[in-house]
């Protein structure tokens, strides 16, 4: 303690030591004369200043043309090396979209590379465009999911992903990673979550037969209770609500091509009801939320059709109310 108060003492002596009158006294600067304008051009042209300034603006000119077009190719819209195809009409109450695809063997998916990018993602100026929407896709790492995703981000949505990854892959998505508009949660939609969001698109559930009929309890339970939590959650937050539904809904039917008007011929005990009476149960929730909770809702049909083992196209038939 004494050596620190010594110290202490010895630095205050130092500073005392120190002369008061090391800075120059101020002296005020004599007010300039504002320059002639034969001097200012003299100026200009004396060591080549006009070349530079003249160089500068060139430059300067250049990155404000040329900033753009390098934003577009910046790692927020990279896009994926895969070329997709998916078109929407919003202008009217019936949308039709198709996808194309070949799938291999394994199961894994590659577009068709003939097919052009038609979802462009174009500089919409602030202020006109429309409000951006925050969406959130379960399933959004399958086949259709992801393509939707693409879609939602390609327009300027922000998207979260919800999936457990039990068929679908983050190779889909992972494109996206690094984009600020795109979240990934690894969650089981039969457990209940919350998230503020303005509309919901409904899509996890396993969709081939290989698949659904691996764990025909967990398949129904799946498009049971994850539809109930995200109708839960679409009540809670006031969101739309869009559900993925299939035409195995018609179970065997005999009417061909089949209305929104038939109710089918269905097998309510067979090896598929989890996944026809799922999705038939799926539909039930989603009119009685429709109609006691007031939710605006659509439902997507899905119709497969194999033209061969590795190629197969869908449409789909999405009616809003
Ligand atoms: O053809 C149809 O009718 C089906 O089309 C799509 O299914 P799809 O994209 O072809 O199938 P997957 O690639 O297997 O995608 C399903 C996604 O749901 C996810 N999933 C599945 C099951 C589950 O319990 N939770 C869950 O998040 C999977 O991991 C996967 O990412 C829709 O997602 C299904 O709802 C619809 O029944």
């Amino acid at each position: 303690m004494k050596q620190l108060h010594k110290q202490s003492s010895v630095n205050h002596r130092r500073d005392e030591e120190i002369p008061s009158n090391q800075t120059p006294p101020y002296s005020p600067k004599s007010l300039k004369q504002p320059r002639s304008l034969p001097r200012s051009i003299n100026y200009l042209f004396k060591e080549q200043r006009l070349l530079f300034i003249l160089v500068g603006i060139l430059i300067g000119s250049t990155f404000f043309i040329l900033q753009p077009t390098l934003s577009r190719l910046g790692p927020t819209e990279v896009r994926s090396s895969i070329p997709r195809s998916f078109s929407t009409d919003t202008n009217t109450t019936t949308t039709t979209a198709t996808i194309s695809h070949t799938q291999d063997a394994s199961g894994s998916y590659s577009a068709d590379s003939n097919k052009p990018f038609h979802g462009k993602v174009g500089r919409v100026p602030v202020g006109i465009g429309r409000r951006r929407m925050r969406i959130v896709v379960t399933g959004g790492a399958g086949f259709v999911g992801s393509h939707l995703v693409d879609k939602l981000i390609g327009r300027g949505d922000e998207v979260i992903v919800i999936d457990n990854f039990f068929t679908g892959r983050k190779e889909n998505v992972v494109h996206l990673f690094g984009n600020p508009r795109f979240e990934l949660i690894r969650h089981d939609v039969v457990e209940p979550i919350l998230l503020e969001v303005d509309q919901i698109y409904h899509l996890a559930c396993p969709a081939s037969p290989v698949h659904y009929k691996y764990n025909p309890v967990k398949t129904i339970k799946t498009n049971v209770m994850g539809t109930l939590n995200m109708l839960g959650l679409a009540k809670r937050v006031g969101a739309r609500f869009l559900l993925t539904s299939t035409s195995e809904v018609y179970g065997d039917p005999l009417q061909h091509p089949q209305k929104e008007t038939y109710w089918g011929n269905v097998n309510p005990i067979g090896e598929r009801s989890c996944y026809d009476e799922g999705k038939r149960t799926a539909e039930t929730l989603t009119m009685d939320y429709h109609r006691g909770a007031g939710i605006w809702y659509g439902w997507l049909l899905s119709y497969l059709g194999f033209l061969c083992c590795h190629f197969f196209s869908r449409i789909f038939k999405y009616k809003v109310t």
